[in-house]
Order: C-alpha cells, then structure tokens, then sequence
C-alpha cells in the first residue's frame, strides 16, 4: 500500500509534470520536509515520503480523453459533462465564472422528492440548481411512484453529466396517521373534537376521523394524554376512549399531513414504552429495502435508530446480497433512544441525519440546537457525513422567502460545518422548491466565505479513527496536507482514491481550498457527493501517477476549472509502487 504526496508549485511555468528524487525537498516550497509535513508520525514509522515539484504545465494540453472524465462541481449548478463529449450548459459556464472554483460551495444539498418536484423538468431543475442528493421517503408514495423518480435521476445523470445520489428514507416503527382519504390534507380547528381510531375506513373517511395504523393505540393512551401531530405542529388532548375509537379536542389548530406522524405526552413527558418495543426496521420496511437495493440506491436512512446492532444487521444485509458496490447506511438521530445511544450508532453508520423533525417530538425543543452541535460534531470526529434535516425553510413551503430566524438556522448548520443540509416539505411539497434550494445554495457560500475570510480555522481536535496501519498512514497524511494546504494557501487538493476513503479524511479537515475527488467507480463518485467540500469525479486512472495528473490537468485546464501556475497538493491512496514505505 503506498501513499505519495505530490506539491505542484508556481511560479515559473514548466512544460511538463516534473519529478525530483525521493530524497529532495521541493524547492518551491522550502524548508518544507517530509517530516514537517507529518509531524504527529510516530518515528516509529520512518516513512519515507517522496515529495515532488511540479506545475501544471503552460503547454497546449494534449488532446483529452474526454470520455473519462467526468465531475460536477460542489457548488451544485454544474451540470458537468466531459468537456467536449457532452457540451457544458449555459449555467454550468455561468456558475463557474461567478464563483470559481475556489469559492465554490462546500456544503452539500439534499432534496426531498415529492409531487411538486418528481417530474423529469423539476427535476433537472433541482439538479441544475445545486442538488447533490435526491431523499426519497418511503413513508409516502409506491415503490412504481419511487421507481419513476429514482429512474429519472439515473437519466439526468448519465444524459446530463449530474452526479446526484439517491438516498431511500425508511418509514420505521412509527406510530403515525393514514392517508385521509385521498385529501392533500386537512385543517383542525381550535376546540373542535376529533376520532383517532385503529378500525379501517372506506373513502372519504368520516368526518373529522384519522385512521391511525398502530393497533395498540387505543389501549396505550390515557384521558389526559396529550396528542402531538407531526412533532406538535397540531395539538390535541385525549377526552374519552371508545372502544378502538380515542376522541380528542384540538389544542393547538394546524393543518394535518397524510401520515404524518404521531407521539402521545403525558405529565409533560413522551410516553415511549411501546415504541421502544416496535422493531427498528419493520417488515414493511424490509421490502423497501429490497426495493431499494433492486433500484440500485446509494443511501439508506434507517429511521428511529435505538441501538447499533440494526445499523450491523442492516449492513451484513446489504453485504450479501449486494456484492459489486456499496450502499451506504445513515443513521437517522430522532429519538431519545438514539442520543443516548449516540456514539456506537454513528461509528457502526456510514453517515447520520439530524432528523429535527421528529427528534423536537422527542425531546424538549429547546434542547434541539444543542443536540445538532452535538451529533454533527461527533460525526466529523469520527469522520461521517451528517445532515442536517427539517424545518430549515419551512415557510417556504408556502412563501416565496425565508424568515430571518430561518436563515440564521441554516448559516448555524453552515458555520457547525454539516457535510449537508436537507429540504423535505420544502421541496417534496411546497411551492418554492427551486427557490428553496436557492436560498441554501447562497446562505451556505456567503457562510463559507466569511468562514474563510475571517480565518477561523477551528481546532477542533480530530481523534485517529482508524485502527489498521495503513489507515493510520492515510490519515496523517490527509491530516497534514489539508494543514499544509490552509497554511500555504493552495488553490485545491487533489485526491485519487478507489474506495473515496481518502478524499472523506481530507473532507474531515475541512481545508480552506475545495477537494477535488478522482475515483473510477461512478457509485463511489455519488457517495462523495455528500461530503463536504468534495467535487467528485470519475476518471479511469492509470498506475502511473505522473500521467494521471498531467491528463485531469489538462481537462480541467480545458474547462476552465484550473489555470497554470494554481498551487495544488496532490494524493493518492491507489498506486502500488511503494513511496511511502518502512525505512529498511
Ligand atoms: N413521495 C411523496 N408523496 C407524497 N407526498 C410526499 C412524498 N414525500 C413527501 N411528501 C410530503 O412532503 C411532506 C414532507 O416530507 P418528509 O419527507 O419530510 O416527510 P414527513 O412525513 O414529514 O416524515 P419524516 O419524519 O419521515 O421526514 C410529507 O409530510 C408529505 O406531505
Ligand atoms: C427527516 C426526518 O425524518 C425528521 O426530521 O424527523
């Protein structure tokens, strides 16, 4: 296994890619040694790092090899296609002359897919206007609705260049409304009594009736109890039971979702014996699955997350039965069960979601902020993306412009430094899903640019997560060149990496300059898309390092995307000559 670091330097341009011998510090960037650029290596190791000179060449690039390369660009509005083989659209030309890819966004994108956005024009739309992953829950619609929508991102992405992953939300155990009867939705008013009943209803459902799909609820709730829809955006009281039928007076007026979901508070505390005895993954939510996996999903979100054994066992199911590629496993974070559990979920997941929503449902909403710092500080740690998820822009499902208080909540995400934020009614239902988008697009560059600016490099201590050697290696070396990136100011990291386990431990040192991610495999590449500060790419590499960077110079220099004379650190976790070797 070897890892080389490569420095390709200004100021005097070279006509190729040139390399010093192992043993020669680059002259361009003096005094800087291999170890310097390691300091926390154990000597133990005496690793040998060869370190080399280079620039991006001044020449003419030869011709490229179009076909292999392929990337978007993080700030989302690159519909990126080989430059040539597919011609790069009007927004992609225009997006990278407004930002640059410097200044390009870091903070991913997620989009909840729902009826105002699962055609193939709203779509694009999104994908266009910075969408780095389309969520599909499986709470709502059928798998034929599903299989349409995931169907349409694979379209988008092999016919317009888009890397958008597709991540599948799983309903899990939960206690919440049926479909009311085929209405959008319904409004309870202040005072009014209405039926929660377990017993199945033709359509149009009764009056004032919502059909509940937990059979023991009946049984599980108290007069007295307080019943909360949808993490309380519509209250009501319990005031008499009736065989399968509970009545309760609404509280707290509201408009009522299908299926949204149900929790019952008594003596101002969630009652959550019976939930804690719901499987985590139901057997509805097998089929979904099953589904997903057939589809050829790139997430899992696994919803009311208790413990990490389901996150295991999910895992070990994937394995078997998906042998060519990987599907990556989120942790959803929404109960009370999951923060206590905490930290064995994240390190067993390859990802987690802060799931406000139904956490706020869960727990006091006032702890809500510091659960998020929480989580998403535990997941950089232990280096898996998070998303934070619900309510950012709420009221745009209705309004064209955010509140204040909502742009302050999404530049908090930012400035924790999530690897993404999500939309979910915003964009499934709403009637500003591309406004939406737009609005995080822009919170999240201007945050990230007055993160830059001001120079606030955290220090937050980054513990070794790895537990294997030549793990070990990768991680000091991604540790040191993203702390030799910010120091030297360079314009971009470049990172080659098979599994995209290389690129995800730059992503965690979250470095001033984007990472630009060469991998072979498409699936890897959409997994990245959920990284922060990641720009993914597909490029089919050769062992010979040197010719890989002298060809992804020459296509991004011939798409605009880098210039001669940019300073760029260079990595690889794939070549098979060794050059980070055990000193004999
Ligand atoms: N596939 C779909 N078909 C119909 N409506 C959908 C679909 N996906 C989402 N929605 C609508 O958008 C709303 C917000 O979506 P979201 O995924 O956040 O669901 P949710 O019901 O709030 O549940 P969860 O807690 O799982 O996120 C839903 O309540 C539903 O009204
Ligand atoms: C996204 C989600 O499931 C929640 O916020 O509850």
């Amino acid at each position: 296994m070897a890892q080389t670091v490569y420095l390709l330097a200004p100021p005097t341009p070279l006509r190729s890619v040139s390399k010093l011998p192992a043993s020669s510090p680059s002259p361009s960037i003096a005094g800087i040694r291999p170890r310097s650029l390691l300091p926390h290596s154990s000597p133990r190791l005496r690793h040998r790092l060869r370190f080399h000179a280079c620039r991006a060449s001044a020449a003419p690039p030869p011709s490229p090899d179009l076909g292999l390369l392929v990337s978007d660009n993080g700030s989302g509005n690159v519909a990126a296609a080989a430059a040539a083989a597919i011609d790069v659209d009007a927004v992609t030309e225009a997006e990278l002359k407004e930002n640059g890819f410097r200044s390009t966004r870091r903070t991913k994108l997620v989009c909840t897919i729902g009826p105002a956005t699962c055609g193939a024009e709203q779509l694009e739309a999104l994908a266009v206007g910075g969408m780095n992953v389309a969520r599909v829950n499986m709470c709502h619609g059928t798998h034929e609705w599903h299989r349409q929508v995931i169907r349409q991102v694979r379209r988008l992405n092999e016919e317009k260049g888009f890397a958008v992953a597709v991540m599948m939300d799983t309903e899990g155990s939960e206690i919440h409304m049926g479909d009311l009867g085929g209405a959008a939705s319904a409004k309870a008013e202040d005072g009014e009594i209405w039926t929660f009943s377990v017993r199945s209803f033709n359509s149009p459902l009764p009056e004032r009736t919502i059909h509940v799909n937990y059979d023991g609820f009946a049984e599980d709730v108290k007069v007295g109890d307080e019943l909360l829809v949808d993490g309380g955006m519509v209250r009501f009281e319990v005031i008499e039971k009736i065989g399968p039928d509970v009545k309760c007076r609404c509280t707290d007026p509201g408009l009522l979702l299908p299926r949204a979901n149900l929790t019952f508070w008594r003596d101002g505390s969630l009652v959550r014996e019976r939930n804690a005895m719901l499987p985590t993954i139901s057997s509805k939510d097998w089929l979904d699955i099953d589904f997903g996996i057939a589809e050829g999903v790139d997430f899992i979100a696994v919803s009311f997350v208790k413990s990490a054994e389901v996150i295991n066992h999910l895992k070990s199911y994937i394995a078997a039965r998906c042998r060519d590629r990987e599907i990556a496993v989120v942790a959803k974070i929404e109960s009370i069960d999951s923060l206590k559990n905490l930290e064995e979920i994240i390190r067993a997941s390859d990802g987690a979601m802060v799931a406000r929503g139904d956490l706020g449902a869960q727990i006091p909403l006032e702890q809500v902020p510091s659960a998020q710092q929480k989580i998403v500080k535990l997941c950089r740690q232990l280096n898996k993306p998070v998303i934070v998820a619900s309510q950012l822009l709420d009221s745009m499902i209705e309004y064209p412009t955010p509140t204040r208080a909502e742009v302050a909540d999404v530049s908090e995400a930012v400035r924790q430094r999530a690897d993404a934020l999500m939309l979910s009614g915003e964009s499934a239902m709403g009637q500003y899903p591309e406004k939406a988008l737009i609005v995080l697009r822009s919170v999240s560059l201007r945050i990230e640019r007055w993160w830059r600016e001001e120079k606030r490099h955290e220090g937050m201590e980054l513990p070794d997560i790895t537990s294997s050697f030549s793990d070990k290696i990768s991680e000091e070396i991604c540790n040191s060149a993203a702390k030799m990136a910010n120091i030297l100011g360079v314009d971009a990291v470049f990172v080659y990496t098979k599994t995209g386990h290389m690129a995800s431990l730059l992503s965690r040192c979250r470095p001033d300059c984007p990472i630009f991610a060469f991998t072979s495999s498409t699936s890897v590449r959409r997994r990245l898309n959920l990284q922060w500060g990641l720009i993914p790419f597909r490029l089919s590499f050769s062992d010979d390092m040197e010719s890989n960077l002298n060809r992804t110079f020459s296509l991004l220099k011939a798409r605009g995307m880098i210039q001669s004379g940019d300073l760029v650190i260079a990595l690889s976790d794939m070549l098979q000559s060794i050059q980070v070797m055990h000193v004999p």
